[in-house]
């Protein structure tokens, strides 16, 4: 090379080979550190100051001359490339900590590094940027102490941010920043930030970063915390099995540990109940054998909460929690939101051994804790809520109700106001006022359905709902309630709650007049209560069944109920209203006509055909409604599966006889079913389709456990996603989108549509608006591709008279018009460059600065961005900034295009005739051949091109019976 080629690289030439770009984009393309580049474009004079050389000066010569630097050919990076940025010597000092983490020992860990640190013995900032990235790891996932994790950070995530450390250190510390913002913390926690910095450190991720397989994993444990926390369903389930593929690439036992966490929870959440049991066991004993404190504690108060649900002696969920207290919340780490959780199974637990005291004083530990998170309180409500309820202090549940509705938090404020309805709904049922409870119930579950789905809550409403309907004597509803609690029982199981949907079906059957199959619902409520160790709840459905067999005449029963409410009074339960003492005395159906009886025997082979192993569900069907057919010739067995309103699909049997026997059940993973032979049976005919109808459903189970049947626990009732009016979804993918859409009415997180242009993208931000809480509030559009630059940042933050040339008048601004609402930016790719950051600034902390206003406004918008364009590319290209397309990307919606979705096509076709015909005229019919040439056309120009296509075919001449294809005039 000339030696006036060198010299034409100096400082200068690099800053404007450079350009807009940061250091770290430009070093990335060249394969050299964000550092060299700095020391590139010091004064030649300076002391750091380097000359690019060899392959990469070759390379820096091709950009200069308008071609892209052949990649190829330059130095692959290297683990060499950590060797130059941390030196010798302080690697020799580092690696020290790196075991000690490794070995979950925290307070040597500590020490060493803060001795480090403050010693002046690292120099780079590098290495003193991994030091203090080790630091934040110990408070965070050894202490549990985001907090302190974030002081300790924060100085070289700025300087990450600003691209002046080296790959490898700045992609430990965007992997470290991820993790602290998807932390339980209110101050802290932003699920946005998350994604930033997880977008960061896998940009800088490549073979070359030192233990790149754990800063992925690190990255999927912050994405799938962040999802959890966050209570967005979508998003969990775009993390399913992420975190175990993460996993496989990593030695390091300590994160090994935490990622196992992360993935009991992810099992937990998909319905594996007794996996996910198995694994946080596996996860506290693991971690005990390191001496993982907080780790242990954590998994042991999950486990704690697990076993109670599987109905476990509470004394061994007391035990598990007591061990947790004695690892790490005896004074030894502070309390955080772990401490909560397992708070929450102690009291659980004290309150099934009748200690209410202690419950109460658990409840007010924890409450503590969550108040100095500024973290929701929704954790707590429901043992709060049942304490209260138990004791006979209705006024205070009323009052709890209030001071959650009142909540005003960062974190999943809807959702608990969705919990202070539900409490509502107690503290009216309690009170008598069933009506009122049963809507409340009703308003909570349809609350935490559009916050995204949250399943614990939903199955609390639903089976408070069966109760109070069934009070209110509204008995379809109590059905319809009753078949919805029992399939979400199946998906998120748990003993105890079985128990007490029985109790509350009991009611439900008293007022059917079905009192002995009540009495029979009710026993098996005790029994499963008395299970679980549950004796305030025992002693309740104690009392209950007395009452029944009062009504039923039997005797004995003023003893029973004596003893059942001598109990109450000693655990201090205050009995509650007995809603069915306003009935009249039971009057059984007459006994059904004499037909043989059915013995033991007759089980054996019925019981051998359906518990057949390897069958898949519709071959367990089919024996079930043929060994129906041997055991009641003649009376015309059929299968149907059930919606939650108690609509039926018939699956097997004749359809054209009356079946008026039916016993439900369920197949294991939500779907309700319901088997039926043409009545009236004798008792033991009915026991035995009953038993045969369980049986079936277990065999279901196994089948699907076993992967003989594909099930993908339905996490919404299918009939969840409301209509929208104008808004045509036929076609699957359409549906599937809809009831995305449904799922994510609640949160106020940032969407982006894609698709290609004219596939409906507006279309799909007005149905999100219209489906979400907001849909009485503002919606407005704004198309960043048709205002004039110069008065786009005016036309979005607004401004006062005068602010610039030209403002004649103030303006408010599209922002502040949409306040409460939604705001749809269309074509967000045409963004100024120069108006995005203002743009991030609004995302990120709900704050405008209107042109020619001294302060900012707070405005509470939802965006909803959509561009037709690659973003990504925009990005490469340097006219996207790379932070605010992460901040879009907080939930990307696509909208695929009409070519792909051909269902979609005639339905959109019909839409736009009736829609498009002159009024007060009858709209015209679609011929066949119409229909036929619609489905052939490729649709390019997507569903605006079939909407033209249409009002064309309308304008022309008169408006004809039927439509024909001659009249569609499709273009190419
Ligand atoms: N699912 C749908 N149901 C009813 N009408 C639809 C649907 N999808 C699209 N349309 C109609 O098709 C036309 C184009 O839709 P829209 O403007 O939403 O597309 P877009 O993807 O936003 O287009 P661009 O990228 O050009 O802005 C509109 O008239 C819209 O009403």
């Amino acid at each position: 090379m000339s030696r006036n080629e060198a010299e034409a690289l100096g400082p200068e030439a690099i800053r404007a080979l450079r350009g807009e770009q940061s250091r770290a984009a430009f070093a990335r393309q060249l394969g050299v550190t964000p550092l060299t580049v700095y020391r590139w474009e010091l004064p030649q004079a300076a002391a750091q100051a380097r000359r690019p050389r060899g392959r990469v000066m070759e390379a820096l010569r091709q950009l200069s001359e308008g071609g892209q630097p052949a990649l190829h050919s330059l130095p692959r990076p290297s683990s060499s490339l950590f060797r130059q940025d941390v030196s010798r010597e302080e690697r020799a000092r580092l690696s020290p900590c790196l075991t000690l983490l490794q070995r979950a020992d925290w307070r040597t860990a500590e020490d060493t590094l803060l001795g480090l640190l403050t010693s002046g013995a690292l120099r780079t900032p590098a290495a003193r940027a991994l030091a203090a990235g080790g630091l934040a790891y110990v408070y965070r996932w050894g202490f549990e102490d985001a907090r302190r994790a974030f002081t300790v950070l924060l100085p070289h995530l700025d300087e990450a941010e600003a691209g002046s450390l080296p790959d490898a250190a700045a992609a430990h510390v965007h992997a470290m920043a991820a993790n602290l913002f998807a932390s339980p913390d209110g101050r802290i926690f932003d699920a946005g930030k998350v994604n930033v910095h997880v977008a960061r450190a896998e940009a800088l991720l490549g073979p070359h970063v030192f233990s790149s397989g754990e800063v992925r994993c690190h990255l999927r444990v912050a994405e799938l915390a962040a999802a959890f926390y966050l209570g967005t369903p979508e998003l969990i389930i775009r993390q399913y099995g992420r975190l175990e593929e993460a996993l496989m690439g990593v030695a390091d036992p300590t994160l090994r540990l935490l990622a196992s966490d992360g993935v009991a929870h992810e099992t937990a959440f998909r319905g594996e109940a007794s996996l996910a049991t198995r694994r946080f066991r596996e996860t506290a004993q693991a971690a005990a054998r390191v001496g993982y404190a907080f780790l242990e504690a954590r998994n042991l108060g999950f486990l704690a909460q697990r076993r109670l649900d599987e109905a476990c002696e509470p004394d061994e969920a007391l035990g598990l929690v007591r061990r947790a207290r004695e690892v790490a919340w005896s004074g030894q780490l502070p309390r955080g939101l772990s401490f909560v959780f397992a708070a929450r199974a102690e009291a659980d637990a004290l309150m099934r051994l009748g200690r209410f005291a202690e419950a109460e004083a658990v409840l007010d530990q924890a409450e503590a804790v969550t108040e100095e998170l500024r973290w929701t309180p929704h954790h707590l409500v429901g043992q709060r809520a049942r304490l209260l309820y138990l004791t006979g202090r209705y006024a205070d549940i009323r009052e709890l109700a209030a001071r959650i509705s009142r909540y005003d938090g960062p974190v999943q404020q809807p959702l608990t106001r969705a919990y202070g309805c539900f409490a509502e709904a107690l503290a009216d049922w309690a009170e008598g006022h069933v009506q009122r409870a049963a809507e409340g119930y009703a308003s909570a579950h349809a609350r935490a359905l559009e916050v995204g789905g949250w399943p614990y809550l939903r199955r609390d409403s639903l089976i408070g709902e069966v109760g109070t309907r069934a009070a209110a004597f509204q008995l379809p509803e109590a059905r319809a309630a009753l078949r919805r609690a029992r399939s979400m029982l199946e998906q998120f199981p748990s003993a105890w709650h079985t128990a007490l949907l029985h109790r509350q079906e009991g009611l439900l059957l008293v007022r059917e007049g079905r009192w002995r199959e009540a009495r029979e619902k009710l026993e098996a409520s005790l029994a499963t209560f008395s299970l679980a160790g549950d004796q305030p709840e025992a002693a309740l459905t104690r009392r209950t069944l007395a009452l029944t067999a009062r009504a039923l005449g039997e005797a004995g029963t003023e003893t029973s109920l004596a003893q059942s409410e001598e109990e109450l009074r000693r655990y201090g339960v205050t009995p509650p209203l007995d809603f069915n003492a306003d009935l009249p005395p039971a009057q059984e159906a007459p006994a059904p006509e004499a037909t043989p009886r059915l013995g033991a025997e007759s089980l054996v082979v019925p019981f051998e055909r359906l518990a057949v192993r390897g069958m898949g569900a519709p071959l367990i069907q089919r024996e079930l409604v043929a060994v129906l057919e041997g055991l009641f010739p003649g009376r015309a067995p059929r299968l149907e599966e059930l919606d939650s309103q108690g609509r039926a699909t018939p699956l097997l049997g004749e359809a054209d006889v009356l079946a008026n026997e039916w016993v439900e059940f369920g197949d294991g993973c939500g779907r309700r079913l319901r088997v039926g032979v043409a009545g009236p049976l004798p008792a033991d005919g009915r026991a035995l389709l009953s038993a045969l109808a369980r049986l079936a459903g277990f065999a279901l189970e196994v089948a699907v456990l076993r992967g003989f049947a594909h099930a993908e626990p339905p996490l919404r009732e299918p009939e969840s996603a409301p209509e929208v009016p104008g808004f045509i979804a036929a076609s699957p993918a359409m549906r599937k989108l809809k009831t995305e859409l449904a799922g994510l009415s609640g949160s106020r997180a940032t969407v982006i549509v894609t698709g290609e242009s004219g596939s409906g993208k507006e279309v799909v931000a007005r149905a999100l608006h219209q489906l979400s809480a907001r849909a009485e509030r503002p919606y407005v559009a704004f198309n960043c591709a048709a205002v004039p630059r110069e008065l786009f940042e005016g036309q979005l933050f607004g401004h006062r008279r005068g602010a610039y040339t030209g403002a004649a008048t103030d303006h408010p601004g599209v922002i502040r018009t949409a306040h409460g609402g939604t705001l749809f930016l269309d074509e967000i790719g045409e963004l100024p460059l120069e108006v995005q950051p203002k743009l991030l600034r609004f995302l990120e902390n709900g704050e405008i600065f209107p042109l020619g206003e001294t302060r900012p406004a707070h405005v509470d918008v939802r965006v909803i961005a959509a561009t037709h364009r690659d973003l990504g590319q925009l990005v490469r290209e340097g006219r996207f900034r790379e932070d605010l397309y992460y901040r879009l990307q907080v939930v990307p919606v696509h909208v695929p295009p009409l070519r792909e979705r051909r269902e979609d096509i005639i339905a959109l076709a019909r839409h736009f005739v009736n829609q498009l015909s002159p009024e007060g005229r009858e709209p015209p019919q679609l011929g066949p051949d119409a229909l036929a040439a619609l489905v052939a056309h490729s649709w390019p120009g997507n569903v605006r091109e079939l909407r033209n296509v249409i009002e064309r075919s309308l304008a022309f001449g008169s408006l004809p019976a039927v439509l024909g294809a001659d009249r569609l005039r499709i273009i190419g």
